[in-house]
């Protein structure tokens, strides 16, 4: 039996990314046969054939489910998941999802031309609006993807062009808000649209990829699931830039001015609608102002261009990521002036934090370490790594400032920022905190997996940095 390296690395619970792709790339990706693997892989055919096939499957096919049904909990259950619970026992779990599917109109007219013309927007912004030309990080095959730096641009047009299409839809008595009240059909015909959009990008992978990595595993639902080509370009559109920047992204702060004009529409000013969204429209702010910065993580060096990221940007962030103003639409709380200023100056601190350690680690690369951190040189290790090729690279690890505290310290700000925009919903309902719980157990997996990717590049350099810095995220703690 033949398969290749990631597969193997997968059966052998090696460096796996939370999708399932290894991110071993430093290696060779030699197709190799099982008698050169682990004895433990022999063993465990069961594991491998979980890891790679059941487990994309059961993703593949409750994820949009899973969607959906948040969106449900929010609008027909009151926000109460206790209130879903109840039906679950009555109905049962597929009585629940039939009728949820069978209430919902997929693929209307109005909701395909809505999408299609955001499309072509953003594709229209992202070709034509300046920009100034960065590159992505080297690739294991040496090959360096090229961007054009243009999302800030591209942020501010979309959310002026919302309020201008508000200005004028309001002299013919019409809302953007439609929008929320009929987002079920969106997020049903986006889950559609991700589906087939996949399968195209499958296609696109086997027969025609784009220069860069790209890999076969021959096993149909984990290529579809994983993705087989790291940076497709589409008539030199790169798709990933267009579905994590550009659609879901962009899509998030679009709805949350959706929703502060719905409850604007419904009581006036609302205080903890105010807070809430303005945190998180501080935070998208900060994502297109660094968007470049975004272009060297994980999510774009490891993550192939396949179900779990398209439909996670075109389905999961306008679902899940705006969730919390969707439901202080319907659950308004009077804060005061004196609770809402204190949530909002906590949640900005938080924010600025979050910035300047993720400034720290860029401004110290860009200097090439010529420089001061909190008034002294960085101290910094100087980490070799081999690219497939042969060829050695080196990247400086830096073990002050921030990146000395913990290894991600940084995303202890990114947690307090973003429970911050929940809090204002205050304690009536956990659904409000969906997006913390969420962020909580995947930045939490992110340290692990950001572990092994490192460890698999540096190696000794990483142990080396580990010593240095022993903690994940809070000293002492974790
Ligand atoms: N809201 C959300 O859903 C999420 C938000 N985020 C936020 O996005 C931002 C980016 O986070 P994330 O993508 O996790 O990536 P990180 O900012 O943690 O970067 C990880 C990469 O940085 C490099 N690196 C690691 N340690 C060091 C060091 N000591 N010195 C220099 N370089 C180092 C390594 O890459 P290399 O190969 O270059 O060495 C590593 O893979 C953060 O602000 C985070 O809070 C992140 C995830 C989800
Ligand atoms: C299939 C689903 C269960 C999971 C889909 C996950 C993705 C939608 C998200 C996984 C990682 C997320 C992000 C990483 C880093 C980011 C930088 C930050 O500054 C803004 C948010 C984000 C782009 C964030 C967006 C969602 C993911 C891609």
């Amino acid at each position: 039996m033949v398969i290749t390296r990631r597969q193997a690395q997968v059966n052998n619970n090696e460096a796996i990314s939370s999708n399932g792709v290894t991110q071993n790339g430093y290696h060779d990706s030699k197709t190799i046969s099982d008698d050169k693997m682990s004895p433990h892989w022999k063993n465990s055919w069961l594991s491998n054939f979980f890891h790679c096939t059941v487990w994309p499957f059961i993703l593949i096919l409750g994820s949009s489910q899973g969607i959906m049904l948040l969106w449900y909990t929010a609008k027909k259950c009151d926000g109460s998941f206790s209130t879903l619970g109840g039906m679950f026992t009555t109905k049962g779990v597929l009585g629940v999802l039939v009728d949820i599917w069978s209430s919902v109109n997929i693929c209307t007219k109005f909701s395909v031309l809505v999408l299609l013309s955001f499309f072509s927007f953003q594709l229209v912004l992202m070709r034509f609006l300046p920009g100034k030309t960065v590159y992505g990080p080297l690739t294991p095959n040496g090959h360096r993807p090229v961007y054009k730096d243009n999302g800030f641009y591209c942020y501010i047009v979309s959310v002026s062009a919302l309020f201008i299409l508000q200005y004028f839809l309001k002299q013919y008595s019409l809302s953007v808000t439609i929008v929320y009240d009929r987002f079920e059909e969106f997020l049903a015909t986006l889950s559609i649209f991700s589906g087939v959009f996949c399968i195209f990008l499958y296609i696109k992978g086997r027969v025609a990829p784009s220069p860069g990595e790209w890999e076969v595993t021959g096993n149909f639902i984990f290529d579809y699931f994983c993705g087989i080509e790291l940076y497709p370009r589409i008539f030199g559109f790169d798709v990933k830039v267009f579905t994590n920047c550009r659609f879901g992204m962009t899509v998030w702060p679009l709805l949350i001015c959706i929703h502060a004009m719905k409850s604007y529409e419904l009581y006036g000013f609302v205080d903890s609608m105010f807070v809430s969204a303005t945190l998180q429209m501080m935070y998208m702010t900060k994502f297109f102002w660094w968007e470049s910065g975004y272009m060297g993580t994980l999510d774009i060096m490891m993550d192939r261009a396949g179900y779990y990221i398209c439909w996670g940007c075109l389905v999961f962030i306008p679902g899940l990521y705006a969730i919390t103003t969707f439901y202080l639409v319907s659950h308004p709380v009077r804060l005061g002036f004196g609770l809402s200023i204190a949530i909002f100056t906590v949640g900005s601190l938080a924010l600025v934090l979050n910035y300047w350690a993720d400034w720290q680690k860029q401004y110290v690369r860009a200097k090439n370490g010529d420089c001061l951190l909190w008034g002294k040189p960085p101290q910094m290790i100087k980490a070799k790594y081999h690219l497939k090729t042969g060829e050695v690279k080196e990247s400086l690890l830096l073990a002050s400032g921030f990146w000395g505290v913990s290894r991600h310290f940084h995303y202890l700000p990114e947690l307090l920022h973003a429970f911050c925009w929940c809090l204002p919903s205050m304690f009536q309902n956990i659904m409000a905190y969906t997006y913390f719980i969420w962020l909580l157990m995947l930045l939490v997996h992110r340290t692990y997996r950001d572990d092994l990717k490192c460890s698999v590049k540096y190696g000794e350099h990483w142990k080396e940095y580990k010593e240095l810095v022993p903690y994940k995220i809070i000293p002492y703690v974790f």
